[in-house]
C-alpha cells in the first residue's frame, strides 16, 4: 500500500511499531477538519489475507489495496487510514494477524498483532473482526478477540460499552444456520470471557457489559459474487442510514468524541501507552488529549498576538499610549476568539481551565507593558506639572491667583492620572490584581508631594515679600522718628509700628487663611510679628550709632531756624536771645538723648492667637526723668520687669554722645554769634573796589556782546524801571534783599575763610 495517495489514506503506523505523524494532516486534507466531533471510526482487523481491504473498499468506497491473484502475501502492513467516501467516518486497516511476514521475538508478530488490535479497539467505536466461515473456531480466530479483551479490561477504563462487529465470510446460508453460528460465536466469546484474568472489579462484570457484539454474513466472494456485493451495500447502509433498525452508530454518544483535530494527539498517547503496557483509562486519554489540544491552541491563541504585544511593548517603551487600553483589549479579545472558536467541542472543564492559563499568561504579558505604561504616565504627570508650574511662576501673578492656579493644576493632575490609570487598564477585572487603587494612591501622593512643595516655595516667596514690605515700612518710620527726634519719639514709633503691624497683619491673614489652617496661619502671623519686632529692633540699634548725627541735626532745626522753618536773622536777634535760645534748645537736645538709655522691643508674652495687635508691641525708656503721661502709663500697664530691657547706650556712651553733642553744638552757637557781627561788606576796602572795576569793565562790555546775558539784563533792568515809575519800587527792593541776604548767608562765611 506504499504508493497509495497522500491525500486518500495516511500511514498511522508502521511495520516497525512507529507512529507517524500527519494524521491531523490527513484530516484536514480529506475534508474532516469542520467535523468538530461529529465523527465515527470503524477499524478492521482479521487473518492476513481474509479479504480485509476488499470489504473496506466495498462498504466506505475507499481504495486500500487489495491483493491481486493468487500470492498469498501481505499487502496491509501497520494500520492505514481512510474516510468514508462520504460520511465523516475515519477507516482503519490493521495489518492482519497471524502475518508471515513479521518474525517473532520481544517485538514480534504477536506482540505487534495484539497492539495493533488493541489500538484498533481502544481508537474506533467499531471495531470489526473479519473471519471466514471456515476457519471458524479455529483458535488463531479467537485468541485474537481474546487477547483485546484481556487487555482492554486490563488496560483500559473505556467511557463507552465497547462495540464488536463480527463479520462472518463466506456465509453459505443454505449450508450454515445464521443463529447456530452465531449462538456458538457468542458462547465461545463469553468462554473466553469466563477464562481470562480479570481485575477484581471484573469478576462479576457480564461480557455483553462491556462489549456489545453483532455479527454480519457475507455471501461467497467468488461462487456468490452478485449476493456477496448486495451484502456489502446492506452492511453500508447500517453504517450510512440512521433509519435502518440495525444502524450501527444508533445511541451513540457524540459527546464523549473529542475534536477531531485532537485525534493525532490521542492516537499517540494511546499508541506510546500500548508500547509501553501502561495501564489506560480512555476517558482520561481523551481528557489528555483534550489538555494537549487545549493547550496547543492556547498556545496559537498566544502565538497570533505575539507580534502586536512585541509592537506594543515597544511603542509603551517610548512613550505613554493614550490608546493602550483598546489596543491590549483588542489583543486580549482576539486571543480570546481565537482559543474560544478553536476549543468549542473539546471537553468543558479542560476548555475553562485552559482558557484560564491563556487569561492569566495574556495578563502576565500585559503586566510589564502596563507598568512601563504607569512609569511613562508617572514621568508625564511630573513633566506635565512642571511645565504649569514654571508657566504658573513666569506669570508671575498674585498669591491668591497662584493658589488659586495651583489648585487649579492639581484637580486638572488628579483627572489626568485616573484617566491615565483607566487608558492604562484594559478590562476592569485586572483592577484588583494591578493593584490600581494602590498606584492611583501613590501617583496622587506624588502630586500631592509636587503641589505642596510650590505651594511651600510660593508660601515663603509671598512671607519674604511681605516681611520685605514691613521692613521698608519699619525703616522709614524709624527713618522719620530719628528725623524728627523729640520727647515722644517712642511713642510715636510704637504707634507708628503697631499700625504697621495691624494693617499688615490683616492683609496677610486674609491671604493666607484661605490657603492654610488656622494653625498655620497663626504660626505665620506670630513668626512675621517676632520677625517685625526683630527688624525694629536692628534697626532702632543701627540708627543709635549715628544718634550724634541726628541729635545735631535736631539742634540745628530748631535751633537755627524758626516755627516757620525759616532761617533766622541773626543780626536782627539781640546776643542775650541767642543764648537763651542755645540753652534752651541745648537742654532739650539732652533730654531727648536720655530717651536712649534703655528698651523693649518684643511681641507679647503670649504668642497666642487671640492676641491684639494692640498688645503686641512694646517698648519703654527707662531712666527718664520727663516721660510723659502716656509712656509712663504703657510702662505701668505692660508691666515690665527691668531685666526685659536691653541696655541701649550705657552711661559711658551717653556721655560721650553728650559731650560730642555739646561741643558741636557749641561751635554752631560760637558760629551764630559770628555771623551776627560780622559785615560782609564792611570786611571789603574800598580801594579793592575799585581794583574790581578797572579789571572787569572791559569784560563787562564783552559779556554785554552776548543776547543771552543782555537780555536777560536788559529785561531786569525794565522790570525795575516799570516797577518805579509806577510807584512800585518796594517790590524790586524787597526780593533784592532777600535774594542778596541768602546769597550773603551762603557766600559770606566762605569769602571769610578764604579771607
Ligand atoms: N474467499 C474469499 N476471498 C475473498 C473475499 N474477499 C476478498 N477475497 C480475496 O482474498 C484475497 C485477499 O484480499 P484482501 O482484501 O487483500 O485481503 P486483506 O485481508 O486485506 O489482506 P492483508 O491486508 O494482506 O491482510 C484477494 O485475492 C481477494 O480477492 C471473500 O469474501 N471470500
Amino acid at each position: 500500500m506504499s504508493d497509495q495517495s497522500q491525500a486518500q489514506y495516511h500511514h498511522l503506523i508502521d511495520d516497525q511499531c512507529q507512529l507517524i505523524p500527519g494524521l491531523t494532516n490527513f484530516i484536514r486534507q480529506s475534508g474532516l477538519g469542520q467535523s468538530h466531533n461529529s465523527y465515527n471510526i470503524v477499524s478492521i482487523i482479521g487473518s492476513q489475507n481474509s479479504g480485509k481491504s476488499t470489504l473496506l473498499n466495498r462498504v466506505f468506497g475507499t481504495n486500500f489495496e487489495m491483493l491481486t491473484g493468487s500470492s498469498r502475501t501481505q499487502t496491509t502492513k501497520g494500520i492505514w487510514v481512510s474516510r468514508d467516501k462520504e460520511q465523516n467516518i475515519l477507516i482503519l486497516d490493521v495489518e492482519g494477524s497471524n502475518s508471515r511476514q513479521r518474525g517473532k521475538g520481544e517485538k514480534g508478530s504477536e506482540f505487534y498483532e495484539r497492539s495493533t488490535a488493541l489500538f484498533a479497539l481502544a481508537f474506533s467505536q467499531i471495531l470489526i473482526i473479519n473471519c471466514n466461515s471456515l476457519n471458524l473456531g479455529h483458535e488463531s480466530e479467537y485468541s485474537i478477540i481474546k487477547i483485546i479483551m484481556e487487555m482492554n479490561i486490563r488496560l483500559f477504563r473505556s467511557d463507552q460499552v465497547k462495540q464488536m462487529l463480527i463479520i462472518i465470510r463466506d456465509f453459505n446460508d443454505e449450508v450454515d444456520n445464521f443463529k447456530e453460528v452465531t449462538d456458538s460465536i457468542r458462547n465461545e466469546i463469553y468462554g473466553i470471557w469466563g477464562e481470562i484474568q480479570k481485575p477484581p472489579e471484573f469478576v462479576n462484570v457480564q461480557p455483553e457489559q462491556i462489549f456489545k457484539i453483532d455479527f454480519f454474513t457475507s455471501s461467497h466472494f467468488q461462487y456468490q459474487r452478485q449476493k456477496f456485493e448486495s451484502d456489502m451495500v446492506q452492511l453500508r447502509d447500517r453504517f450510512i442510514n440512521p433509519g435502518n433498525p440495525y444502524n450501527l452508530f444508533k445511541g451513540y454518544n457524540y459527546n464523549t468524541n473529542i475534536p477531531v483535530e485532537a485525534l493525532e494527539d490521542l492516537a499517540t498517547t494511546l499508541w506510546d501507552t500500548i508500547q509501553k503496557n501502561e495501564d489506560l483509562n480512555l476517558p482520561n486519554q481523551k481528557l489528555q488529549a483534550s489538555q494537549v489540544r487545549c493547550l496547543k491552541i492556547k498556545d496559537q491563541a498566544i502565538d497570533l498576538i505575539n507580534k502586536d504585544l512585541s509592537k506594543l511593548k515597544q511603542d509603551a517603551e517610548s512613550n505613554y499610549l493614550a490608546d493602550f487600553n483598546e489596543r491590549a483589549q483588542n489583543i486580549v479579545t482576539r486571543s480570546f476568539h481565537h482559543y474560544d472558536t478553536e476549543s468549542q467541542y473539546y471537553v468543558e472543564k479542560i476548555k475553562l481551565e485552559m482558557r484560564k492559563v491563556l487569561n492569566d499568561e495574556l495578563k502576565t504579558a500585559l503586566y510589564p507593558i502596563f507598568n512601563q505604561q504607569i512609569t511613562s504616565l508617572q514621568q508625564n504627570i511630573k513633566k506635565e506639572l512642571k511645565t504649569n508650574l514654571d508657566a504658573l511662576d513666569y506669570r508671575n501673578t498674585s498669591f491668591i491667583k497662584y493658589m488659586d492656579d495651583l489648585n487649579f493644576i492639581k484637580q486638572q493632575t488628579k483627572q489626568v492620572i485616573f484617566q491615565g490609570l483607566y487608558q492604562s487598564l484594559p478590562f476592569n477585572e485586572y483592577k484588583v490584581d494591578w493593584e490600581i487603587t494602590k498606584i492611583e494612591n501613590q501617583l496622587a501622593k506624588v502630586l500631592e508631594e509636587i503641589i505642596n512643595n510650590a505651594r511651600e516655595i510660593q508660601f515663603v516667596k509671598f512671607i519674604n515679600s511681605q516681611e520685605k514690605t514691613i521692613k521698608n515700612s519699619i525703616d522709614s518710620l524709624i527713618s522719620n522718628c530719628f528725623d524728627t527726634l523729640d520727647l515722644e519719639f517712642w511713642v510715636t514709633m510704637r504707634q507708628g509700628f503697631n499700625t504697621i503691624l495691624k494693617e499688615n497683619e490683616t492683609r496677610i491673614r486674609d491671604q493666607i487663611s484661605q490657603f492654610f489652617d488656622h494653625n498655620r496661619v497663626d504660626k505665620e502671623i506670630n513668626n512675621i510679628l517676632s520677625q517685625s519686632h526683630q527688624f525694629l529692633y536692628d534697626d532702632i540699634q543701627k540708627k543709635v550709632r549715628e544718634l550724634p548725627y541726628y541729635l545735631l541735626k535736631r539742634f540745628k532745626r530748631t535751633f537755627l531756624k524758626d516755627e516757620r522753618g525759616l532761617t533766622r536773622k541773626w543780626k536782627e536777634l539781640e546776643e542775650p536771645f541767642i543764648q537763651q535760645l542755645f540753652l534752651e534748645q541745648r537742654k532739650s537736645i539732652e533730654d531727648i538723648l536720655q530717651e536712649f538709655t534703655r528698651f523693649k522691643v518684643s511681641p507679647p508674652q503670649s504668642h497666642q492667637t487671640n492676641a491684639r495687635m494692640n498688645d503686641m508691641f512694646s517698648s519703654v525708656i527707662v531712666g527718664k526723668a520727663q516721660m510723659n503721661d502716656e509712656v509712663r502709663q504703657a510702662r505701668q500697664s505692660l508691666d515690665f520687669s527691668n531685666e526685659d530691657f536691653s541696655v541701649l547706650l550705657d552711661t559711658t556712651q551717653i556721655n560721650k554722645i553728650k559731650q560730642q553733642f555739646l561741643d558741636e553744638s557749641e561751635e554752631e552757637y560760637n558760629q551764630v554769634l559770628r555771623q551776627r557781627n560780622t559785615s560782609f561788606n564792611a570786611n571789603v576796602p574800598k580801594w579793592m573796589w575799585f581794583v574790581l572795576v578797572f579789571f572787569m569793565y572791559d569784560d563787562v562790555f564783552r559779556w554785554m556782546a552776548n543776547p543771552l546775558l543782555l537780555y536777560p539784563i536788559l529785561l531786569l533792568g525794565s522790570f525795575i524801571g516799570l516797577c518805579i515809575a509806577t510807584g512800585y519800587q518796594q517790590i524790586p527792593k524787597v526780593l533784592f534783599q532777600q535774594i542778596f541776604g541768602q546769597l550773603t548767608s551762603l557766600l559770606g562765611p566762605l569769602l571769610l575763610k578764604i579771607k
